[in-house]
Parts: C-alpha cells; structure tokens; sequence
C-alpha cells in the first residue's frame, strides 16, 4: 500500500521502516529540513540500535522515500499516518499545534478518499475533534476516515518492539477503516483490539500511567526498605513472580523520564480535572517521581559530609540507555540540582556531548571519575554496569559510588575498596 507518513521522529522514522520492511511503499515527510537532508544521505536523526541500517536498506531499495514536499504527500498518498510530537503545556494540557497545521494542510489539499492513521499519543477526544474540524472546514465526510492506532514502542528498543508489537490498537467508527489498518499490519501477526476513536485514546494513556505507576511504587517501597536494610532488587524479584504483579517496570532507582511518561501523565490528568474527576494516583505517582533525585541526593549529602564545594561524577544523561533521547531526563534534573547545592559536575554519556546547563564533558567515563569526591550511575547504560572499579577508585579523591539506577554489583565495588551506596541498598 502507498503511505504517507508526517512526523520523521522516533515514531515516525521507526513506523516507516517497519511499514517498508512489511513490503509498503512509504513517503515519510517532515517540515524539518535537517532532518531529511540528514537521512536522503543515509543517516538516521536519531539514535535507535538497528533503525539507520533498516532505513537506509529500505532507501535502496525503493521502498522509502524522505522529502520535505508535504502538500504532494497529502495531495497523492491514499494512507497518511500522521507521528507528529504532541508535548505539553505548562499547565499539563496537550500542545496540538503541530497535529492542527497537519489537519490545515489535508484540509486544503483533498480531492480524493484519505484514510488518516493518528500514531501520536492525543488527550481523550481529540480524535473525534479532529473528524469534526474536517468537516467544519468543508471537507465531505466520504472522502476520509479517522483511525486512532496508538504507539506502544520505547525508545532505545524501538525497531524491535514495533518488529514484536503485544497488540496492535485500532480505534474508529468505519469498519472497512479498521479493516484496511489490519491489512497494513497482517504481516505482523499480532492480535488487534479494535475500539472506539476515545478507546484507543485511552488505552495507550492508561498503559503509560499504570507503568509509571508500578515505578513509583517501587520507588517509594526502596525508601522503605532502605530504613529497614532490606534489599529493594530481593522484593521486586519476590513480588515479579506473582504472575498477577509480572517482573516488569519494578527497577527502583532515580525514578522515570522521557518524552513519554512525564508528558502523558500531566495530559491525562488535566482530561480528568476538565471532567472532574480526582486523580489521586496520578498526582502521587507524579509526586514520588519529583521527590525520588531529591532523595537520592540527601542520601548522598550524608554519606559524603555535604555536597558545598564538592566535585560530582554523574554518569549518563539520557533518560535510559541505548538512546540519545535526554527529554525530562531524571539524570539532568540530577545534575542541575547538583549544582544548586554548590557542587561542580563532571559527566559523561555514550550518545551526548552538550546541554544546556553548565557541567563539565569528559572524553571518556573514566576520564569523568578525575579528582571527584563521589561517582553516580545515573542512566544504567551496560558499559557503567561492569566497569574497571580498581580505575575508577584511582582517578577518584574520594571513595562513594552512589548506584542511582540498582544496577551495580556491589561486591565488585566494595572489592576495589569502594563504598557502595544505593537507596534500598544496604
Ligand atoms: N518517542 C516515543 O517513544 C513514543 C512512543 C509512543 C508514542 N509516542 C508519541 O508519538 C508522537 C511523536 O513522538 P516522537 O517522540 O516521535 O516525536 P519527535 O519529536 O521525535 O518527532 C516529531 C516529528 O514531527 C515533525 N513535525 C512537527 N510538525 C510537523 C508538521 N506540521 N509536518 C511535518 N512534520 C512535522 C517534527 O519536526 C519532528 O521531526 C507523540 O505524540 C508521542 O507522544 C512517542
Ligand atoms: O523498571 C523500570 C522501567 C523503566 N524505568 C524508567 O522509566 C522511564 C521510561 O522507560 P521506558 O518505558 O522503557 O521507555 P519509553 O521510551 O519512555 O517508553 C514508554 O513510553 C512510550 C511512549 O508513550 C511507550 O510507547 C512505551 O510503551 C513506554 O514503555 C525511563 O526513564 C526508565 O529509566 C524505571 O525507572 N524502572
């Protein structure tokens, strides 16, 4: 089939190699000019493991073409699916400004059937607003179909989960739409849940809220366990095999970001509060999330007799690993409180070299651990996991490695004479 896909970010680059490799003829447009000079010579914007050498093959072979020609897009392909960002207000509500200048341009641009797939994560009922600004804007109601069809992929393993999807949501009111979305994915073989537009909403916003939810509570069970010496990784095993509770998203440590978690909890929240509707969970969950790096450096503080004046390791910056993606990252708002309490922060991270905020780059993670008073494992890329700690206790002045993601052997510190601290940890 000939799809247009509107949005070359994370969704919509991984969406369009997948669609190529499943055999469809993909336009994949975006109004970042950049961003498609930078993938018509063969590179990928971003970092995905597996996703540059699938678009590029899929560029060879005809199957996939990028350009920033929005209006033919609209104006030829049969199939759009828009994977446009949907980012948030301050106030929590969703920022549609992106999705409605998409919907300015099909408007203008219709002549024949359009069938337009929503990948992007939108607030409840924003689906059924968009069908009717069409027709509020003198578009005929046969000439499209609207099909809210959810993104359930995580970055840093995007190509696979979209390869490996547990279910594909198909939201809409056509039956011959939902009929054509199932032909697009029959490859996949994944089972569909069909639904209402709002259903499909609501769907991929409960899987993120009950995600985060399962963090924050392991979260705040690690301060519990923490007052106990009671190792937190020993409950989360314990309680993960329950298979009612399941292994996952029960990894305590500095607490969740990304441009998903943080985002989608805010959106649904404020749907509610316009509805009012209370969410106690949500506020808490959000709220455990906040207090979690504030914990973590108080744990520190202690343990290092003050934090004034002091030189702080932090290793990774983006908001977990096998990404390049640092938005709302838990390790950021780590450096930047850092420096708020006095001291100077040296960092390092496989996949970034800047940000916006005054902390030192070390060419390597060893480089990065040079004269500093405590070490913080803050994304838990697999490199930090097992490093040379016999280095990294000889680089350092002073001896704390605070294992802000639980991810360390704390034999193996403790063996190069190195104090272990974690939260949760004893
Ligand atoms: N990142 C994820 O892991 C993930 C997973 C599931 C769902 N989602 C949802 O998918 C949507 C996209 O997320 P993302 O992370 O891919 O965003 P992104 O910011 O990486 O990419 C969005 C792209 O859309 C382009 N764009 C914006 N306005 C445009 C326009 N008018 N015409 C053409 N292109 C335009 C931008 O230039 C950008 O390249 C969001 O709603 C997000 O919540 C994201
Ligand atoms: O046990 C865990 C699991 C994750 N995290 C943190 O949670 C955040 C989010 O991780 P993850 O969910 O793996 O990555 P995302 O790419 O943000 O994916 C989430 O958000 C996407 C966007 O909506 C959804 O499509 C995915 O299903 C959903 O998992 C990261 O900061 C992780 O470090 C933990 O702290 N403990």
């Amino acid at each position: 089939m000939d799809i247009c896909i509107v949005g070359a970010g994370y969704v919509g680059l991984t969406t369009a190699a997948l669609l190529a490799e499943l055999g469809h003829s993909i336009h994949c447009i975006d109004k970042d000019i950049s961003k498609i000079k930078l993938l018509n010579e063969g590179k990928s914007p971003i970092h995905e493991p597996g996703l540059e050498e699938l678009l590029r093959k899929n560029q060879q072979n005809g199957k996939l073409i990028f350009s920033d020609d929005r209006e033919a897009c609209f104006l030829n392909a049969p199939i759009l699916l828009i994977a446009v960002g949907t980012p948030s207000k301050p106030n929590g509500d969703t920022k549609l400004t992106a999705l409605k200048s998409v919907f300015e341009q099909i408007s203008r641009n219709i002549s024949s059937h359009k069938l337009i797939i929503i990948k992007s994560t939108v607030p409840p009922s924003t689906n059924e607003w968009l069908h009717q600004y069409l027709i509020k804007s003198g578009v005929d109601a046969t000439l499209f179909d609207i099909v809210s069809n959810p993104e359930f992929l995580r970055e840093g393993s995007a190509v696979y989960d979209s390869f490996h999807p547990d279910k594909i949501v198909i939201g809409s009111s056509s039956p011959s739409a939902i009929e054509t979305v199932k032909k697009i994915y029959e490859k996949l073989n994944a089972p569909y849940i069909e639904t209402s537009l709002t259903g499909a909403e609501l769907m991929k916003y409960a899987s993120n809220a009950f995600l985060a939810t399962k963090i924050s509570f392991i979260n705040e069970f690690s301060r519990i366990c923490d007052q106990y010496g009671v190792d937190v990784n020993e409950i989360s095993t314990s309680i993960g095999m329950d298979p009612r509770i399941g292994p996952h998203f029960l990894q305590s440590g500095l607490g969740y970001g990304g441009s998903c978690f943080p985002k989608d909890l805010d959106a649904l929240g404020y749907a509610a509060r316009k509805r009012r509707i209370k969410t106690d969970i949500l506020r808490a969950v959000k709220k455990v999330n906040e207090d979690q790096v504030d914990y973590y450096i108080n744990k520190l503080d202690k343990e290092i007799h003050g934090l004034k004046g002091k030189q702080i390791t932090v290793w990774g910056l983006t908001f977990k690993p096998n990404t390049d993606d640092t938005r709302e990252s838990q390790s950021v708002k780590l450096c930047e409180k850092l420096l708020k309490r006095g001291c100077s922060v040296v960092t390092y991270d496989p996949k970034v070299q800047t940000i916006r905020i005054p902390i030192d780059f070390a060419p390597d993670m060893y480089q990065a651990a040079k004269y500093s008073h405590a070490l913080i494992v803050a994304t838990d890329w697999q490199q930090f996991k097992s490093p040379d700690w016999l280095k990294v206790k000889r680089a350092m002045i002073g001896n704390t490695i605070l294992d802000g993601r639980n991810c360390l052997d704390r034999n193996e510190v403790i063996a190069a004479g190195l104090n272990y601290v974690g939260v949760g940890r004893p």
